[in-house]
């Protein structure tokens, strides 16, 4: 293998480290699924209201809350619940803003170090819920964890993005989703009622989900800086140099300092950007719409409807032990990450987004068909199943994995960090609206509510073809020149010029 591209160990315990923040996230976000009944006892116990008892046979035209009291589920305690669900992402969107001010207070592995406090404080709040209301506790450590889910999202793809080779980016950016799902899928498995899923041990279960950050605040230490904040950012050359050679391994540098230089000067020439500036520009209007179009076509693709109400749904497929089920997707999930992580550096982002897009709008559409006709042909269900499955493999073939990382591709380290903190908020607040609406959406659609989310795909799928380019192997100043070919013609016209000026002289975000 040709010199500094090899894959050292430094580079690996550097990516695994940063990733156990990933694991945080995924963790938090399936750690709520599987005993959702057993908390909303404790909330009803708590509030004070009635629980687990069913009301008489309640007729077709019912209204919500007599489904809901069918159902033995109070509506107070249905709107805490949504609320302990729904916060970690209220979390997730105030925080992503501070991504960009974070990473270079003190540099990458400095912020990743620092937040660790907020997520062993959520951690313990969560553990300890049985000490006051655990409706109240629930929801601040859900909310503080969402916080801290926030930035790691943001600081784990950034961190990643300028330690790893070109060759290798697209394959080790993929691993923050690997993390992701791994973490949803441990906390699936340890979240079954003969684990951790039960009356007396679901509080461990949720305060668990602060653990990885301990382990990590002792593994950042040793993990390197990334060269390009040392260089870029902090000027300081030697530093960078010994950086790139900790991670690669002893090779000649040169080339890669060259390339940071070149970057070092653009980005003098053009100061950080600040989220409001790059929110009006033109200038990087077009790096911008993708790179927004990504995130929410990640979330508004409807995957988190089945993450967080897979249980609910497959009930309503017809499945006797849905929370096993929702296990295999956990499993098939990991496995087309895993296959995501093969293909990314070698199919292309474009590509494989396009696939995994239009793949998930048929699965949208076959989901509904088996919904809608399981009571007529009881082989239905099992088209609604394997829809289930197929739509969250093709999610991870590509609208999962590579929106985190393709942001850092699409920008130049001036406008980079505040275009992080736009997307990451973007994905929060789409992912916030799903996750406060679906049951509603879910009630008033009925058997329609993916054909929804098919129409959404469809569009995106459409705005793929035409306006997302190929970045693969793609040096970042080559990336940013595909999106400049566009605009050069209009970079002579005095506008823009003037607009360019006027970034220069905005204020840092
Ligand atoms: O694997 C599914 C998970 O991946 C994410 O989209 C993050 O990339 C989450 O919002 C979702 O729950």
């Amino acid at each position: 293998m040709e010199q500094g591209k090899q894959l050292t160990c430094t580079l690996a315990l550097a990516v695994f480290t940063a990733v156990l923040g990933s694991l945080q996230f995924g963790y938090s976000i399936g750690v709520i699924n599987a005993p959702q009944k057993v908390i909303e006892k404790h909330y009803s116990r708590s509030l004070g209201v009635w629980a687990g008892r069913a009301s008489a046979a309640v007729s077709v035209n019912s209204t919500y809350e007599e489904e809901l009291s069918n159902e033995g589920r109070h509506p107070t305690v249905v709107m805490y619940w949504s609320l302990s669900v729904a916060i970690f992402s209220i979390g997730g969107m105030l925080s992503s803003f501070l991504v960009g001010f974070i990473a270079d207070l003190r540099g990458r592995v400095k912020g990743m170090l620092m937040i660790n406090v907020l997520a062993v404080a959520a951690g313990l709040l969560m553990a300890l819920c049985r000490v006051w209301k655990p409706h109240i506790m629930v929801i601040s450590g859900r909310a503080v964890m969402g916080f801290y889910c926030g930035l790691t999202s943001g600081l784990v793809p950034m961190y990643i993005g300028e330690i790893a080779p070109k060759a290798y980016r697209g394959a080790l950016g993929a691993l923050h989703q690997l993390a992701i799902v791994i973490g949803i899928l441990i906390s699936q498995i340890i979240g079954l009622d003969i684990i951790l899923g039960n009356d007396d041990m679901w509080p461990l279960l949720l305060g668990l989900s602060g653990a990885p950050a301990v382990l990590q605040s002792f593994l950042l230490p040793l993990c390197p800086e990334s060269p390009r904040y040392l260089y870029i950012v902090q000027g300081k050359e030697q530093e960078a140099r010994k950086s790139l050679i900790h991670l690669k391994g002893a090779y000649d540098a040169t080339p890669d300092l060259e390339e940071m230089r070149r970057e070092k000067e653009k980005a003098d020439r053009e100061p950080r950007i600040s989220v409001l500036s790059l929110m009006c520009s033109s200038v990087y209007r077009q790096q911008l719409l993708v790179a927004l179009m990504m995130h929410i076509s990640q979330q508004f693709s409807g995957i988190n409807a089945i993450f967080y109400y897979s249980t609910n749904i497959f009930t309503r497929v017809g499945v006797n032990q849905p929370v096993y089920t929702t296990i295999g997707v956990g499993v098939v999930n990991t496995i087309f990450t895993l296959v995501s992580v093969g293909l990314v550096d070698k199919a292309g982002r474009r590509t494989l987004i396009l696939v995994g897009l239009g793949g998930m709008c048929c699965c949208a559409v076959a989901m509904t068909v088996g919904i809608k006709f399981q009571g007529d042909y009881p082989w239905m269900s099992y088209v609604s199943m394997s829809g289930i499955f197929l739509f969250v493999s093709f999610f991870e073939i590509g609208p999962g994995p590579i929106p985190w990382f393709i942001v850092a591709e699409l920008f130049s380290q001036g406008p980079r960090p505040a275009a992080i903190a736009l997307a990451g908020c973007c994905n929060w607040t789409s992912n916030f609206f799903i996750g406060m609406t679906f049951q509603y959406i879910q009630y008033w659609l009925d058997c329609y509510v993916f054909v929804l989310f098919a129409v959404l795909l469809l569009g995106f799928t459409v705005f793929t073809y035409f306006r997302v380019p190929e970045t693969k192997g793609k040096s970042f100043e080559e990336i940013a020149a595909v999106f400049h070919k566009g605009r050069k013609r209009l970079a002579q016209s005095p506008d823009v010029t003037t607009e360019l000026e006027q970034l220069k002289n905005s204020t840092d975000a």
